[in-house]
């Protein structure tokens, strides 16, 4: 084989430092040397200065609403005033972030504006997500046996992550169903297949599963039309997050006054209260007649069945884990079921999903800090996902998981896999919290309190804290917990000396580890 191309110009297009990063390592690369690697800014890049043994590499993010960075931008132009790009060969490595719309949206562009002027693309344009590294690790090799003369790696590379989202969710299998308490309300590890999916994620992440309603509250509601068809016209509208908007159609169709008085602003509160856990049968009944409120009108009325959020418990691959509290309640003498978590827990063998990056939650970028993980009941499953990740890792640092829960020998979700975690100096320190094991309630901020030196020193390390949960129970109890042992070892935090009296305008512990980015929250 012969190479096939003696020189190679890396053009970056960089907001944050992401791609550059990259286009410098590349160019760095010891396999890539022969190829005399020039890295520059797209912007300074001249295409009509390019030779036909030059090859293009493009490493670029998307910026705004799919837009170039600014360093990308003239080139973009430059490439859109040509006519006629044929002699010109490249291969094009986007950064993006599904989180945003137009994922990838300028190397897409850019890549679509380079195919219509004739250029060659040597490698399949790459869409990476926020886990471009794995991507960037599997990509330099194969760009390198191109170069070297083995074209069909080039075309065999298929490294693109699918922007999915409600509209075109992916039905991935659900492959396992485990209960990990022994009461009810069950919470559920649920498991996932996306191979072949090009989804991409990671610890931290979340994922939203598109549900259809469930089938005996579609059977009540044609049962009240009379209608048996009504029960596909409603199977993927919202039946249970009813907004104002359309209480206030119902209200209008109806004619029904009771409804058209909750809805004034000084009756908000009793129309919070009504709307906890009600459905759309609960309004027809209460308000409507099949005759005023026609199905067609009430289908045309209601929007799609939103998206539901879970944080993922597991890490990157070809599974995504949830941890999944059932929700089950009885009102008016029928009993209800959470539109995503009956779908979720029915046996439908595939169900729609897709990921969104959450950022926020993604473990610390430095791979010595400690981390304490704090959860209750089912907001174990992000932190799973954090510890499954150091796992994977192999990079080990100081760890301590808090968990709460009611009873150890009922409710120790995931009991053995933390087990396996701790044996394999994963998890460093265990310290649940059973809030009703012992003759006094022990909560998560008790163990906090009780281990305080031992956390306040993981702290003083430079600890980040990762808090999912109940945020009506958790956030404030946390908060208050992780403040008083600061307060108690010497604060860390600004205004204080440590072991000294805090002063008047002194900077809760809380607040100092929000603004340096390293108390991260999860709660719902
Ligand atoms: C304000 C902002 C807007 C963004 N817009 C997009 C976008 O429209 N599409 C996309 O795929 N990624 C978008 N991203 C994600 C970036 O492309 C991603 O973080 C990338 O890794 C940044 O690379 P860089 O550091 O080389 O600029 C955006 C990020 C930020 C902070």
């Amino acid at each position: 084989m012969t190479s096939i191309a003696d020189r190679v110009i890396i053009g970056y297009g960089s907001e944050s430092g992401n791609a550059r990063g990259l286009a410098q390592r590349l160019g760095a690369a010891p396999a890539l040397q022969a190829f005399a690697p020039v890295v520059l800014p797209l912007n300074d890049v001249r295409h009509d200065e390019l030779g036909n043994r030059d090859l293009l590499v493009i490493i670029s993010s998307s910026f705004g609403d799919g837009e170039p960075p600014a360093n990308a931008e003239d080139f973009m132009v430059r490439i859109q005033q040509t006519n006629d790009l044929s002699g010109l060969r490249h291969a094009i490595f986007g950064l993006g972030d599904t989180a945003y719309p137009s994922f990838c949206g300028f190397t897409k562009s850019l890549c679509a504006a380079l195919a219509e002027r004739h250029a060659t693309a040597v490698i399949n344009r790459v869409d990476a997500d926020v886990t471009f590294e794995a991507f960037f690790d599997r990509w330099v090799p194969v760009l390198h046996r191109v170069l070297q003369g083995d074209e069909q790696a080039g075309r065999d590379l298929h490294l693109q992550v699918v922007a999915y989202d409600e509209n075109s969710a992916f039905a991935a299998p659900v492959v396992e169903r485990r209960q990990l308490n022994l009461d009810k309300p069950g919470a559920w590890h649920i498991r996932f297949d996306i191979t072949g999916s090009g989804m991409a994620y990671r610890a931290g992440d979340n994922l939203y599963v598109v549900p259809e309603n469930d089938t005996e509250l579609l059977a009540a509601i044609a049962g009240w039309y009379n209608d048996p068809d009504v029960v596909d016209l409603l199977r993927r509208r919202e039946l249970r997050q009813i907004g104002k908007s359309v209480l206030r159609e119902l209200a209008r169709l109806s004619g029904n006054d009771r409804l058209k008085d909750m809805l004034k602003i000084s009756r908000k509160k009793e129309l919070d209260g009504y709307l906890r856990g009600a459905d759309v049968l609960d309004l027809l009944r209460d308000f409507c007649t099949p005759q005023s409120v026609e199905s067609a009108a009430l289908a045309n009325l209601l929007p799609a069945c939103l998206p539901r959020a879970y944080s993922i418990a597991s890490v990157g691959g070809d599974f995504v884990d949830l941890c999944v509290r059932e929700v089950i309640h009885e009102r008016g003498g029928r009993m209800r079921r959470g539109t995503a978590t009956g779908w979720l827990l029915g046996d439908s063998d595939s169900i729609r999903v897709f990921c969104r990056s959450n950022p926020g939650f993604h473990l610390p970028a430095d791979s010595s800090a400690p981390l304490v993980l704090v959860g209750t009941g089912t907001g174990i499953a992000p932190l799973m996902g954090l510890l499954r990740e150091v796992q994977a890792d192999g990079k080990r640092r100081e760890t301590c998981l808090i968990f709460g829960e009611k009873s150890s020998e009922r409710d120790f979700l995931y009991r053995d896999e933390l087990a396996a975690l701790r044996a394999d100096g994963v998890l460093t320190h265990l310290l649940p919290a059973f809030s009703r094991d012992g003759p006094e309630k022990y909560y998560v901020q008790h163990a906090i309190a009780q281990h305080g030196g031992q956390l306040h020193a993981m702290l003083e390390q430079g600890a980040h804290v990762y808090l999912c949960g109940n945020k009506q129970h958790l956030e404030q109890a946390v908060t208050q917990a992780l403040d008083a042992i600061a307060m108690r070892n010497g604060v860390q935090g600004e205004g204080v000396e440590p072991g000294g009296e805090p002063l008047a305008d002194v900077v809760p512990l809380s607040q100092v580890l929000m603004r340096s980015g390293r108390f991260h929250r999860e709660l719902y």
